[in-house]
């Protein structure tokens, strides 16, 4: 297990650890950013700067507590800043906290520094050429993956913290256990390394620490304090502050010397190296520490206190008596441990992108000029050229230029207006000022029942035969209502799938189902304070009509996948063409929906009962086919009317509409005459067409011709008259079913082309 983890779905892809990684590390996959190992130096910064807490160090408080109770011998180490963490105990309650949890000793890591001084000093006299520090994991990684030029220049000696895993294991023996604690991340990859793998068993962060003794509930700072075990360190306390390492290696530095140079800090670190590896610089020893501050600063810190306040207490405990009670085979060991080490050049590169690559990069994000390269380092990288090599690299990609986005944004806003202006535009010459036409009994009872209902708040249900102006009477009702200044949100049931639609009336939370990338209002909440018309009620399914039921009944949704609700304010028309009542008997629709909905019943009349307005509409119609055809027709033949007013309309006021655009669409003048009408009408005219009689032909070869022409149009007439079922129609006609099968074929007919004219005149061109 890699010692950093992403949380993959905390990671919001701000790009906050490309930007603080010093070494391109990060990849920066579809939904969240990655760390490639390979090129990872462990300083930890990517764990600092999230701020969503998505990348989070391994936790191996579980791993050591198994450990600490198998029954082997378990060495504590604390690391040299320890003072600058638990401020608020005593060396020795710490102490006394790490033996309750069932460490066998407790050693200082500081002594560690000391082991390793003399190898330092040693070979800084020895030096031929720069030498490079090697105690801090970090810099060590550095050079070994990305600056293995300078792996000769690194003091092959191991740090403060694997010499005391080496120290105790020569001195305890192999089979001991060490886990070291500090605040140093990049100490987590260097026990997992092959150059020094094997002296530590487990690094723990602070934290990690001060999390077992809260799952053990031991209040460390009550507890009686008890000592240290091994080897007392002195200078080698100074180790972790600032410019402590010469002091703790007892090697006289002086601001003035060239020779032996110190540098903390990225910046300053990232600087010293790009000299060395230029050969800009020639000392005979840079000391470098990654952390700014040295390892006071590590990732793993106490945050609350500052920098300073970390040094004096540093410098407080260098200076306090600490308990200890040092066995002999410490004091007494003959041997030094070995504590060389080698390094390995561990780089990977990456391709280097051709100028040509970089421009293609930058063009696809809409940079075409340097003027376009703003450097706006939104996206991590520090140029819009750097980005666009980590794009070519493949640790990047073309979505994450801020810039370019709301670029698109903004360009697919512009799309969206205009594409819902043009669908607004469709239906208002589908509903256009949403005014019903008609004089005839029942549509003016229709608007009656409109003008009370409208400004009351309750709930209606418009029944009626599909396209008999159901919705056109849910927009009048709204229009009539106090809440016209608010929204109507239309929904067609039927449209979408049964989830689909869950989730749409309702809305969903992030994760509720496959697809569902963030939170979504439903349709109930965007039409709160206004109105909601769901269209063929009928057909939802019965969770649905529970779910209505419920936002009926309390006034709140829930959306799916959530577990709060939320109050809406909404006015509920429903519509169907469906005998509720029947669902009711037969089990298919809830009863006491059904109650809830029927409050207020609008009836709307079939075509076929309101013929009184048939011209009314047709010229209502014309007028607007004429308006959507840029098109100049002003009249409609009589004999067309006549023919209209014949025909028993299945389809209703919506098909009458759809033959008067058609026939505005056939006609070459500015008239409609019967001809533009489908082949039916002209075929159900009552007048009929004036009879031609062919003279080459008998009369029986005519009266044959004339007889079937007169026996299709029957079948038809019956056909349309049962709404395309056949068994109906046989029966009305009074014939068997068989016979009038025989009739259909005969004629190259089907229930479904009969049922519309439309349908018919495609059949037969
Ligand atoms: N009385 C009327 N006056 C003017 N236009 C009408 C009238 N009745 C219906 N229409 C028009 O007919 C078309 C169909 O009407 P609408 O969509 O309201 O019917 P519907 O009953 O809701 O249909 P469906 O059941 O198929 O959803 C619309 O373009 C509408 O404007």
């Amino acid at each position: 297990m890699e010692p950093i983890v992403t949380v993959k779905d905390k990671c919001r892809k701000c790009y906050s650890c490309v930007r603080s990684c010093p070494v391109k590390a990060i990849k920066v996959d579809q939904s969240y950013t990655d760390i490639i190992f390979d090129r990872c130096i462990g300083c930890g910064n990517c764990l600092s700067n999230c701020p969503q807490k998505a990348k989070i160090v391994c936790d191996k408080v579980e791993v050591t507590t198994q450990l600490l109770s198998s029954g082997q011998r378990v060495i504590a180490v604390l690391g040299s800043s320890y003072p600058a963490f638990f401020h608020y105990v005593s060396p020795g309650q710490l102490a006394a906290g790490l033996k309750r949890l069932g460490f066998a000793e407790v050693h200082e890591g500081a002594y560690g520094v000391e082991l390793i001084a003399e190898s330092y000093a040693r070979a800084i006299e020895q030096a031929t050429h720069p030498l490079i520090s090697s105690h801090c994991p970090a810099v060590v990684d550095l050079i070994e993956r990305h600056y293995p030029k300078l792996i000769k220049n690194l003091v092959g000696t191991v740090s403060p913290m694997v010499a005391m895993g080496r120290f105790l294991k020569e001195t305890c023996g192999p089979e001991t256990k060490v886990v070291y604690i500090s605040s140093c991340i990049a100490g987590k990859f260097e026990a997992q390394a092959d150059e020094t793998g094997g002296a530590i068993d487990i690094v723990l962060t602070y934290r990690e620490l001060e999390g077992m003794f809260r799952n053990r509930e031991i209040g460390v700072p009550s507890l009686k304090e008890e000592p240290f075990d091994g080897m007392e360190p002195r200078l080698g306390r100074i180790f972790p502050i600032s410019e402590g390492t010469f002091k703790a290696f007892s090697i006289a530095t002086d601001p003035l010397d060239c020779e032996i140079i110190t540098a903390e800090g990225e910046a300053n670190v990232m600087e010293i190296i790009r000299d060395l590896a230029s050969g800009r610089i020639n000392p005979r020893i840079a000391d470098v520490r990654f952390c700014y501050d040295g390892c006071i600063g590590s990732p793993g810190r106490n945050k609350e206190l500052t920098g300073l306040y970390k040094r004096n207490l540093v410098i407080s405990h260098f200076k306090r008596a600490v308990p200890y009670a040092t066995a002999p085979h410490y004091l007494h060991r003959q041997k030094r441990p070995n504590l060389a080490r080698a390094f390995a050049n561990k780089s990977s590169k990456l391709d280097v992108p051709r100028g040509d690559d970089v421009r293609k990069i930058l063009q696809s994000t809409n940079k075409f000029a340097q003027k376009d390269e703003l450097n706006c380092r939104a996206c991590g990288y520090r140029t819009c050229r750097d980005y666009a090599v980590a794009v070519h690299q493949g640790l990047a990609n073309l979505e994450m230029c801020l810039p370019y986005n709301l670029q698109q944004l903004e360009e697919d806003r512009g799309r969206l207006i205009q594409k819902y202006e043009l669908a607004r535009r469709e239906l208002d010459q589908e509903y256009g000022d949403e005014f019903i036409v008609g004089t005839d009994r029942k549509t003016l009872e229709v608007l009656d029942l409109i003008k009370q209902v409208g400004p009351t708040p309750t709930t209606v249900l418009i029944r009626g035969e599909s396209g008999t102006g159901k919705e056109l009477t849910a927009r009048a009702i709204h229009r009539y209502s106090k809440r016209n200044d608010k929204p109507l949100v239309t929904v067609n049931c039927t449209t979408i799938t049964d989830s689909l639609l869950e989730s749409e009336l309702f809305g969903h939370k992030k994760g509720s189902f496959t697809g569902a990338i963030a939170d979504k209002k439903g349709l109930f909440e965007a039409a709160d304070g206004g109105t909601i018309f769901l269209d063929e009620i009928g057909d939802i399914t019965p969770k649905l009509q529970a779910e209505l039921l419920r936002v009926l009944d309390m006034g709140e949704v829930r959306p799916v996948g959530g577990t709060a609700s939320r109050k809406v304010d909404i006015r509920l028309i429903a519509a169907t063409n469906k005998k509720l009542e029947e669902g009711v008997r037969e089990g298919w629709f809830r009863e006491d929906l059904y109650y809830r909905l029927n409050v207020f019943a609008v009836t709307m009349p079939p075509l076929r009962s309101r013929v009184e307005s048939i011209p009314l509409l047709a010229h209502h119609f014309l007028e607007k086919a004429s308006t959507k055809l840029n098109k100049k027709i002003v009249a409609i033949e009589e004999r067309a009317i006549k023919a209209m007013l014949q025909y028993p309309w299945p389809g209703n006021i919506r098909e009458m509409q759809n033959i008067i655009e058609r026939a505005a669409v056939l006609t070459h003048d500015d008239i409609i005459r019967l001809e533009n009408l489908p082949i039916i009408f002209t075929e159900s005219y009552a007048d009929g067409p004036p009879l031609t009689i062919n003279t080459k032909t008998s009369f029986k070869a005519e009266r044959e011709r004339q007889v079937t022409r007169t026996e299709k149009h029957l079948i038809q007439r019956y056909l349309a008259e049962s709404g395309g079922n056949v068994s109906k129609a046989a029966k009305l006609a009074n014939i068997p079913r068989r016979t009038f099968y025989r009739l259909l074929d005969k004629y190259g007919l089907k229930g479904k082309s009969v049922k519309s004219p439309l349908a018919d005149v495609t059949a037969t061109p």
